[in-house]
């Protein structure tokens, strides 16, 4: 068992600025974090067998900020993916005086109750995107945060304007200095109920303004929330915990605050987007696997675009899910589709990427357009390196599918991992190339998905770990 421990060094220069109206976030590079690594691919091979889905990563990272209003005793969270993000999360946590313990198999006991203070180690929060997530209950138990600007994915300019002015409907003043946001409530107590109508649905402005009403006072209404299951799962955990809050999956949530919060025993969902990676690599190696623990409502949107491609998608019991690409139901190879991306049930961004390399090896021509972030199409470029016939407008990508066997659609070279889902879609590719693909900037892969590799190889594919002699 070890116990999390981080130095706090942490101190904010009181210079106030304006709030520019959508503050941009700095962007960390996780490959600055540990030695550089690769994984090196021999392709072609079919894969079989099961895969074992781990807990979300995106509903682990709000659960675990949303510990941070749990005063009254200590939480106990099971199913937590071993991630590099996951484990920032903990220590962004220990930065804030609280006690974070692995109990093994994936089980954490947080205990916030002594979190005393309100500006999270920097240098953890600039690392993940879900670092940003802690203003909300912050503010909500302290009446005041100071948080640096969160790191994350390379997929755009991911302002963090809806988490403050949403903030701000609650009765908060925010103000900028010295790169950090500081947020205090206006009245010197504590946030206040108020209606917040988000312009755009995102997840992780719901997520914050969630938490941050849990303790306002009185009622709080969200409209145009995100959707995500992820929202719900931090909503199930918030309400275990005390807080009374309704319609959280819907557009409206409703949520009337309470004085104190406690903690509780709470298991994280499992990972839709890694299952949905594992799926697409069964589809890509036109294989048959099963999968499991899944929740086949949130993998529906992937599911309908792989049966267009002849995949034949069966319920094997209430959480695993088969996935046949070996005779496809058109009685010939697997058939293009086209995609756009959207907020939740619509398509999800973080398996467009995926998709891609899927695609570059179907029969026919597709479009995927990426309408959630402005700038997720790095992988493209490494695709065309691996021979994908991918022309590019902006944030929209046309595939014309190699009427080849799969095998021989795509020719195994060195490409290089942007961000996390680009990364896995090059592993994908590499699995459906002929020859070996190196796919480096594994640091990437590794803040969301626990043992690519492992799982894989156990599936049977040729992959394998290696130090990157030659980084880039
Ligand atoms: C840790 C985590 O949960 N990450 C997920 C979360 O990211 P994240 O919560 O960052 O994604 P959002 O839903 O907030 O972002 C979606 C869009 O909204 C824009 N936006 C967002 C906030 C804001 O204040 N202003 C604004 O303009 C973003 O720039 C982006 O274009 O949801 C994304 C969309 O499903 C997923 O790809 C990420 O895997
Ligand atoms: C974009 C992603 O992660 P994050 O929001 O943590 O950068 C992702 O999981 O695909």
């Amino acid at each position: 068992m070890a116990l999390f421990s981080l130095p706090l060094s942490l101190h904010c220069l009181r210079t106030p600025l304006a709030i520019p109206a959508k503050i941009e976030t700095s962007i960390s590079n996780p490959q600055t974090l540990v030695p550089d690594q690769k994984l090196v691919i021999s392709g072609g091979l079919k894969l079989s067998g099961h895969a074992q889905i781990s807990g979300s990563k995106n509903s682990a990272l709000a659960v675990l900020a949303g510990d941070i209003v749990c005063s009254d005793g200590p939480s106990l969270i099971r199913g937590l993916p071993d991630l590099v993000d996951t484990r920032t999360m903990a220590e962004v946590l220990v930065s804030l005086g609280a006690k974070v313990e692995e109990m093994g198999g994936g089980d954490l006991v947080v205990d916030a109750r002594e979190v005393s203070s309100v500006e999270p180690c920097e240098d953890a929060i600039g690392r993940i995107r879900a670092g940003i997530f802690v203003l909300g209950p912050l503010v909500a138990r302290f009446g005041e945060a100071e948080v640096s600007l969160p790191g994350g994915c390379r997929i755009g300019a991911r302002p963090i304007d809806l988490y403050l002015r949403g903030l701000e409907a609650l009765g908060a003043n925010v103000q900028l200095r010295d790169g950090k946001v500081c947020v205090r409530a206006a009245n010197g107590r504590g946030l206040v109920g108020a209606h917040f109508h988000l312009s755009f649905p995102s997840v992780g402005a719901t997520e914050t303004l969630m938490m941050a009403a849990t303790m306002a006072e009185g009622v709080s209404v969200l409209t145009n929330a995100a959707q995500e299951p992820e929202v719900l799962d931090l909503a199930e955990f918030l309400i275990a915990s005390g807080a009374c809050i309704e319609g959280a999956g819907t557009s409206t949530i409703v949520i009337t605050g309470r004085k104190q919060l406690h903690g509780c025993e709470f298991t994280i969902i499992p990972d839709r987007i890694e299952a949905g990676t594992f799926m697409i690599a069964a589809a890509i190696t036109r294989s048959c696997i099963s999968l499991s623990p899944v929740i086949p409502k949130h993998l529906e949107s992937l599911v309908d675009k792989l049966a267009i491609a002849g995949c034949k998608i069966t319920l094997r019991g209430p959480r695993i899910l088969e996935v046949s690409a070996t005779a496809s139901r058109t009685g010939g190879d697997l058939q293009s589709f086209n995609l756009v991306t959207s907020p939740y049930p619509g398509f999800p961004t973080d398996l467009q990427p995926q998709c891609m390399s899927l695609l570059a090896t179907c029969n026919g021509k597709s479009k995927i357009d990426e309408s959630v972030f402005e700038n997720r199409m790095h992988h493209v470029k490494e695709l065309q390196k691996l021979g994908a016939g991918i022309e590019l407008n902006g944030n929209s990508a046309s595939v014309e599918g190699r009427r080849t066997p799969w095998w021989m659609a795509l020719r195994g070279c060195h490409v290089e991992a942007a961000d996390l889902r680009g990364g896995a879609a090059l592993v994908l590719a590499g699995m459906a190339a002929e020859g070996t693909t190196e796919v480096a900037g594994v640091a990437h892969i590794d803040r969301g998905y626990q043992g690519l590799e492992t799982k894989l190889q156990s599936l049977g594919a040729n992959i394998k770990r290696e130090v990157d002699s030659m980084p880039q």
